[in-house]
């Protein structure tokens, strides 16, 4: 297996995407991870474009052992300097000096002929040399630039003392087929490529970035530069995680691998995500919240049968607990029976069957039923198979900030009738319950009243408590439904059949003994 170097750049071009400003505490802490990660290299700033990054990078370098710091620099002696002084403290002190090479950049940015950018190129490698043992040097723009004068440059700076070459697509332009011939033909006409590693630095416009670092590395790169969480100038830079899984995922066709610990992927992801204030996006390949995620039934079912089915990542790869089984309104009877299984219930077919359609009609509703909803969802069910007395057919209430709040319910009684009752109220919940109040024979006497969310969000099951006074009785009732004047009537409907279950079962025994 060939070796590839990681050259992460999170600090560098990462922090370059807009919005983004790490202090230098934030930047110690990154760096501090991305060394347990086991990058080869850290590229911690840009030295010489402020006093703050040059303070963070001499700390970084002086901090980090398990890995070589490098600081960005152009052609010009002044950066020099100022990157000798931040990294000079480094275990293995690495400059990365750049300058354009594509006429685009070279005629309107540098206003230098292909000559002059020849010379000065070579010029502050030579000088460079003089401080630093290893020195990486950049055609910026490389992938727009003319081959044969990529091939004489990159001749004469490794002459000069650069032995790592990058080749960045700076704009996100080029595509996997292209870039892989660019490296093929550096490999086969550079005269002195031998003493030099090819290093791919991809940028995302396109949405290539990924594509692009694996074609280069397959036709000839030994480093890959990326950032975590793909984060960086514009549409961002390759993904660090991305690469390193693909390649060990599918070392079979690559046959290379990286040094990274890879279970440290989702901690440093997280700690970036967190201090840039970049979001992840849930769909995001290895470190989104849904990369582990199994949402449909056939899916489901596959994977508790057999996880390599659907899975081709083992979420512990990459430090992900475990996969995750989301209940939602795709989700099949295999998937639900577990879920009720790990809550610790056992239910037969017919309950599992009834309890599967109370689940699909919330499902309908609610993006994703969580465990909170599926343990009301047993009990309701269970308690409401128990003592059913009066049942609520249909409840309609009109409410209107200028309008009495009207009930218009159908309820079925515990002799078969079907009764439709309206009433109003101060308050829609009022409403309810005095309309209720006109179809239960005796009075009700409401003691509480409760309400709460079973969980997150805005589309949260309500969850009512109230007690009450029936037939001198007192008890609780409770009712859950995915909106709260449904979860009121249901919770009272549930106190009252209470106790008219209660009574029953005293009128038994009074029967059964006398
Ligand atoms: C592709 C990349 O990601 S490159 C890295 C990009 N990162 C950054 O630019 C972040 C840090 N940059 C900065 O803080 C500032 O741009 C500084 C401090 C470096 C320079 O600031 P200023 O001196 O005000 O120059 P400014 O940024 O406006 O312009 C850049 C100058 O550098 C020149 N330049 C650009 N690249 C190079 C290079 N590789 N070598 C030498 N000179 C270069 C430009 O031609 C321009 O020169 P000019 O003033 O003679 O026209
Ligand atoms: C400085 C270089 C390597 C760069 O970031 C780019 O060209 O994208
Ligand atoms: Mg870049």
């Amino acid at each position: 297996m060939r070796k590839i170097n990681v050259f992460d750049t999170t600090l560098r071009d990462g922090e370059q995407s807009a919005g983004v400003n790490l202090n230098f505490e934030e930047k110690l802490e990154i760096a501090r991870q991305l060394e347990r990660l086991n990058v080869d290299i850290i590229e911690a700033g840009f030295p010489a474009s402020s006093p703050g990054d040059f303070r963070s990078v001499k700390a970084i370098a002086d901090t980090v052992r398990g890995c070589s710091v490098t600081g960005l620099s152009r052609s010009i002696q002044k950066d020099i300097d100022t990157s000798w002084e931040a990294l000079r403290g480094g275990i293995e002190p690495r400059l990365h000096i750049f300058i354009a090479t594509s006429p685009i950049h070279m005629v309107h940015k540098l206003k230098k002929s292909p000559e002059q950018v020849i010379e000065t190129a070579v010029e502050t490698v030579k000088y460079a040399a003089k401080f630093f043992p290893t020195i990486q040097w950049s055609a910026e723009d490389a992938c727009r630039s003319d081959l044969n004068f990529l091939v004489r440059i990159i001749e004469q700076v490794i002459d000069a003392g650069a032995s790592v070459i990058n080749i960045p697509d700076t704009v996100g332009y080029i595509t996997p087929h292209e870039i892989g011939h660019i490296f093929k033909y550096l490999k086969e006409n550079v005269r002195n490529i031998d003493r030099a590693i090819l290093s791919t630095h991809c940028h995302d416009d396109l949405g290539m970035a990924v594509a692009n670092s694996l074609s280069a590395i397959e036709h000839g790169a030994g480093q890959v530069e990326c950032t975590i969480n793909g984060i960086g100038e514009r549409a961002g830079n390759a993904a660090l995680e991305e690469i390193a899984v693909a390649l060990k995922i599918r070392s079979d066709y690559y046959h290379a691998q990286t040094r990274l610990k890879l279970h440290e992927i989702k901690r440093t992801s997280t700690l970036v995500s967190k201090l840039t204030g970049m979001v992840v996006p849930n769909n995001k390949a290895i470190i989104g919240a849904n990369a582990f995620a199994h949402e449909s039934g056939i899916h489901q079912d596959g994977v508790l049968k057999e996880k390599t089915t659907y899975e081709i990542i083992t979420p512990e790869l990459v430090g992900v607990s475990s996969n995750r089984m989301v209940l939602g309104k795709h989700s099949g009877r295999h998937a639900f029976k577990e879920k009720i299984k790990e809550l610790g219930y056992s239910v037969n077919d017919e309950e599992l069957n009834r309890l599967f359609i109370a689940f699909k009609d919330l499902a309908d509703k609610k993006k994703e039923v969580t465990e909170e909803d599926i343990f009301a969802i047993l009990t309701e069910e269970r308690v409401a198979a128990a003592i059913a007395y009066y049942k609520v057919q249909q409840l309609q209430v009109n409410y209107g900030t200028n309008n009495i709040p009207t009930a218009t319910i159908t309820m079925t009684t515990p002799e078969g009738l079907e009764l439709q009752e309206a009433a109003t109220g101060s308050g829609s919940v009022e409403a309810i319950y005095n309309t209720l109040e006109r179809m239960i024979t005796s009075p009700i006497k409401l003691l509480d009243y409760r309400i709460q969310s079973v969980s997150g969000g805005r589309d949260a099951l309500a969850e009512v408590y109230v007690k009450i006074n029936y037939q001198e009785t007192e008890t609780s009732g409770r009712g859950t439904a995915h909106d709260v004047l449904e979860a009121s009537a249901k919770a009272y409907i549930n106190a009252v059949n209470r106790i008219l279950n209660r009574k029953l079962k005293e009128d038994l025994s009074i029967k059964v003994h006398s």
